[in-house]
């Protein structure tokens, strides 16, 4: 039986008249991103029978293979974004520069700058494993009527104005926040409209999975493998489960449903981890907050930091508060 629910378009209005001096520009915006889900989750549904498993041919700015999902999840966003006229600007994995959205006059009054990972859990597309996109949105800094600049993006976490993701997984959802809570919205692929699903978010306090690549185990810096083993311990609540399905946004799903923590650590062959801070950490690290989660890069709030350049990495430690707590400890004791 469909529970009797809410749509997202419906929550979103709501959510507009909630704030009588806003414009509608942030609903719209959001819109557009729930159009360009709907289009991508199309295509993932049917990745085996059309032409858009594998490799695209080309390589990113971060030096890996774009997959053909990647590409087109890409240009849907930024298509389905830029038809919106609110966005002057987007950042995306895929793209090596900031794009400036056609900066006529008339797009330099847009307020908003949109940085997106388009597809997360590349790896999985190809082995029909849930993947998913995450999206950070700001206002900009730079004057309006004026083109976007880098400052635009390269602002801390903390002053997103919303941010969110959609997994393509055995359901399709999107997860999102604009300052008051998280909600999750599902799919009914029959109707076509995503309804009200899971209300007001919350990460529980403490949970027993930690989601960590332990083949990198020998790599990590002492605190986080003195971690590692406190979750394996036979004692009270542990062993913890370890569960890591390899992609980001599933495995954060996941905790945040049932309580853990997803740890990228740096390590000997990731300096500063795998992670990217402005659209992906930032992100994942808001809707965490947003629920009563943690995240934090081992010593400080990722949400505080002020990044220096679109594509940088940081090491990631998100999920239950208490359990984030007691990585930082293991890493400030155990140098
Ligand atoms: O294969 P590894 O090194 O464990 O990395 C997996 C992590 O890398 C990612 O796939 C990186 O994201 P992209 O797929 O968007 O590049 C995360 O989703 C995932 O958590
Ligand atoms: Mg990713
Ligand atoms: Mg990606």
């Amino acid at each position: 039986m469909i529970k009797n629910t809410r749509t997202l378009g419906e929550f979103i209005i709501k959510n507009q008249l909630a704030f009588p001096f806003s414009t509608g520009e942030l609903s719209s915006l959001i819109n557009g991103i729930r159009l360009a889900a709907k289009v991508v989750n199309h295509e993932v549904n049917k990745a085996g029978l059309v032409d858009i498993l594998g490799a695209y041919g080309e390589t990113n700015i971060q030096g890996e293979k774009q997959q053909k999902l990647d590409v087109f999840a890409n240009e849907k966003f930024i298509q389905a974004l830029d038809n919106r006229e609110i966005v002057c600007g987007i950042a995306s994995e895929e793209e090596e520069d900031f794009v400036i959205l056609n900066s006529d006059d008339k797009k330099n009054q847009n307020k908003y700058v949109v940085l997106i990972d388009p597809l997360d859990g590349s790896s999985n597309i190809d082995v029909n494993v849930s993947v998913g996109t995450i999206f950070s949105i700001y206002r900009r800094i730079s004057p309006l009527g004026s083109p976007v600049q880098l400052k635009d993006f390269l602002q801390p976490g903390k002053d997103q104005v919303a941010a969110g993701y959609i997994i393509y997984g055995t359901s399709t959802m999107i997860v999102y926040s604009t300052g008051d809570g998280v909600n999750g919205f599902t799919l009914n692929p029959a109707i076509g409209s995503f309804y009200l699903s899971h209300p007001n978010m919350k990460f529980p306090e403490d949970g027993s999975i930690y989601s960590v690549n332990e083949g990198n185990y020998v790599h990590f810096p002492n605190g986080v493998k003195q971690y590692i083993k406190y979750c394996q311990k036979e004692e009270g609540n542990r062993p913890y489960s370890s569960r890591y399905i390899g992609s980001l946004v599933s495995d954060f799903h996941r905790n945040m449903i049932k309580g853990g923590i997803y740890m990228y650590p740096n390590s000997e062959i990731a300096n500063d981890g795998k992670l990217r801070l402005l659209y992906e950490c930032n992100p994942m690290a808001y809707i965490a907050e947003q629920a009563g989660g943690k995240a934090s890069d081992g010593q400080s709030r990722i949400l505080d930091i002020k990044p220096t350049e679109l594509h940088q990495r940081v090491p990631f430690f998100c999920g239950s508060k208490n359990m984030v707590k007691k990585l930082e400890e293991y890493i400030t004791t155990c140098q």
